[in-house]
């Protein structure tokens, strides 16, 4: 099939364009000068995509799938299959603007229960057929991609009809929810109980129960929820050689954390059905407030004071100098120029911006996180900035299909080390981005933070280099990974996927690789879990 005129590819945020935020004049003039050629005329996005392959999934396997879960749910055709063609990082969505050949799954297969997807991975392993398990699609790191390794054809396992909330122990504050439950379901669905998750990644719009779990996601308020794994109790995963269940209590001493298998598993070990989570009463009162400090070593000190005293908010971030002014610039809501009157009075030369948002026992709280940023030397401008950062928490994603449409290359990558190495990590990582684009905006935040250290959260904004725009990321991606190498870890939150596998082993060792696929021949002993992610 060529030149398929096809609406259901994801080449944005919104897909369809529906939604999309556009950026105001005086922000594309200014990013102009900051980063070279930017405009309406070149951000093109193919409405076809060229030899999208034939389905190759056999006819028996075709036949059984059918009959196991009615013809509706085995889907072939083209739209379904380009929708489930690989995540949402930039060079995904680049290839898909460019109209470049996309390698999707050889059919989509909409399992309805736990029990269901088991016998979908047993009918896989008969006819060799490989699976990616597919949730909201959000990975950045390849985690998705359709790709086959030695099997025949590859099927997209889509969860998204796993959409339920099995149980919750109110008495115990644990919910068991289905894989396919999207961030807004959870918390919807648990607010009837007057629970939340308090898990609110960037990605909460889309993202899974089942995806936050395989890829050991972080929210935005991790500092005063935990990261996900924090709140998994249990797991039921489907594996090539039957259910696993895990998780009867809330503590165990009976040999290693096994749960911590599937958490992280990025489904090269099993399909996660069920995810028994920790949860907390849904917060009567909210307050966020915005800071500001002179600069990233200081601000960088306020946070590990915060996190050494135990004074964080459930939301304690950190902008650098440059995404403090990105997000002056981008942000037409703010009254900036009078912030930085204000801020130049006080002497404040390289202004970094820093949210605390609390939303539980908000006065106590609040008391000793502003005792502790105070004799950091921080300056409190208000509840407005912090508000504002609170309402416009999911944005980024539209800003960077906006961003796409003026033929920007924006992307972003993290890391995570400890206090210790945290500023040489910040300066290795910035200066291989610069080295390797040149002319770029190289901003940075931190989001989680832990006593022993913290995340770093690079985002990178350059003129597309329309030569070879692929090339062009992967140079700056591979020359940050390599500066990662040896400080810090290869991935805080986005995961392994297909992209961080060649530094998996630098990370954990020959021996942790090794382990990792005894394990994975252990469960999927002929591999049709996820081919090439994880354990490349
Ligand atoms: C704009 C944007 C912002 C983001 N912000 C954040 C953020 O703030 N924090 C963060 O942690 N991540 C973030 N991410 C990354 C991504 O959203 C997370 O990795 C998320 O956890 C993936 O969930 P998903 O349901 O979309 O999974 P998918 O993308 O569908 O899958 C991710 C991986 O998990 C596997 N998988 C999915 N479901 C299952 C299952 N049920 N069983 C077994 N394996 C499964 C897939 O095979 C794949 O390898 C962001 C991504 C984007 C595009």
């Amino acid at each position: 099939m060529s030149d398929l005129i096809n609406h259901r590819i994801r080449q944005s945020w919104t897909g369809d364009g529906a939604g999309a935020a556009s950026l105001p004049d005086r922000a594309v003039r200014w990013l102009g000068q900051r980063i070279g050629p930017v405009g309406a005329d070149r951000g093109r996005r193919a409405d076809s995509v060229s030899n999208l392959a034939d389905s190759a999934l056999p006819a028996a396997a075709h036949e059984d799938l059918s009959a196991l879960l009615g013809a509706e749910n085995v889907l072939v055709d083209a739209d379904e299959r380009l929708a489930r063609a690989g995540g949402l990082s930039y060079l995904d969505l680049l290839h898909r603007r460019l109209g470049d050949a996309v390698v999707a799954p050889d059919a989509v297969v909409l399992p309805a229960s736990p029990e269901q997807v088991q016998a979908v991975l047993d009918l896989c392993v008969r006819h060799d057929v490989g699976v990616v398990p597919f949730g909201g699609g959000t990975s950045v790191v390849g985690g998705v991609a359709a790709l086959r390794g030695d099997k025949p054809a590859v099927i997209a396992l889509d969860l998204v009809r796993l959409d339920a909330l099995v149980s919750v122990d109110e008495q115990s504050h644990v919910a068991v929810l289905q894989a396919g439950v999207r961030g807004p379901e959870a918390e919807r669905l648990l607010g009837e109980h007057g629970f939340t998750l308090g898990h609110v990644p960037q990605s909460f719009e889309r993202a899974t129960i089942g995806g936050f779990a395989a890829t050991r996601s972080a929210g935005q308020a991790s500092a005063g929820y935990g990261r996900f794994e924090d709140m998994v109790a249990g797991v039921r995963v489907a594996t090539p050689k039957g259910e696993w269940r895990l998780g009867v209590a809330p503590a165990s001493a009976a040999g290693p954390d096994l749960r911590q298998l599937a958490v992280g598993s990025e489904g090269a070990l099993g399909v996660i059905t069920e995810v028994a989570l920790r949860v907390r009463p849904v917060p009567t009162e909210r307050r966020y407030e915005g800071w500001v400090v002179d600069g990233w070593a200081a601000g960088a000190e306020a946070m590990r004071a915060l996190a050494q005293n135990h004074a964080t908010a459930d939301v304690t971030r950190l902008s650098d100098v440059d995404e403090t002014a990105v997000s002056f610039a981008l942000n037409a809501g703010l009254k900036t120029s009078a912030l930085r009157a204000y801020l130049g009075a006080r002497g404040v030369k390289h202004p970094c911006l820093l949210i605390v948002g609390w939303e539980r026992d908000v006065r106590a709280r609040q008391r000793v996180t502003a005792g502790v940023l105070r004799r950091s030397g921080a300056l409190r401008i208000g509840t407005a900035l912090g508000e504002s950062w609170r309402h416009g928490r999911f944005s980024g994603p539209r800003q960077r299909d906006a961003l796409l449409d003026l033929g920007v290359c924006v992307e972003t990558l993290e890391t995570a080390a400890y206090w210790s190495r945290l500023d040489d990590l910040y300066d290795a990582v910035r200066a291989a981005l610069v080295a390797s684009l040149g002319r770029a905006i190289v901003m940075c935040h931190v989001s989680h933070v832990y006593e022993t250290g913290a995340s770093l959260y690079f985002t990178v904004l350059t003129s597309r280099d329309d030569a070879d725009p692929v090339g062009q990321w992967q140079r700056a991606k591979h020359a940050a990974s390599e500066a990662i190498v040896g400080l810090g870890t290869i991935t805080h939150h986005h995961a392994v996927g297909v992209d961080h596998a060649p530094y998996l082993e630098p990370e954990i060792g020959a021996l942790g690789l090794s382990v990792l696929r005894a394990v994975k021949s252990a469960v999927d002993p002929t591999g049709i879990l996820n081919p090439g992610k994880l354990l490349a």
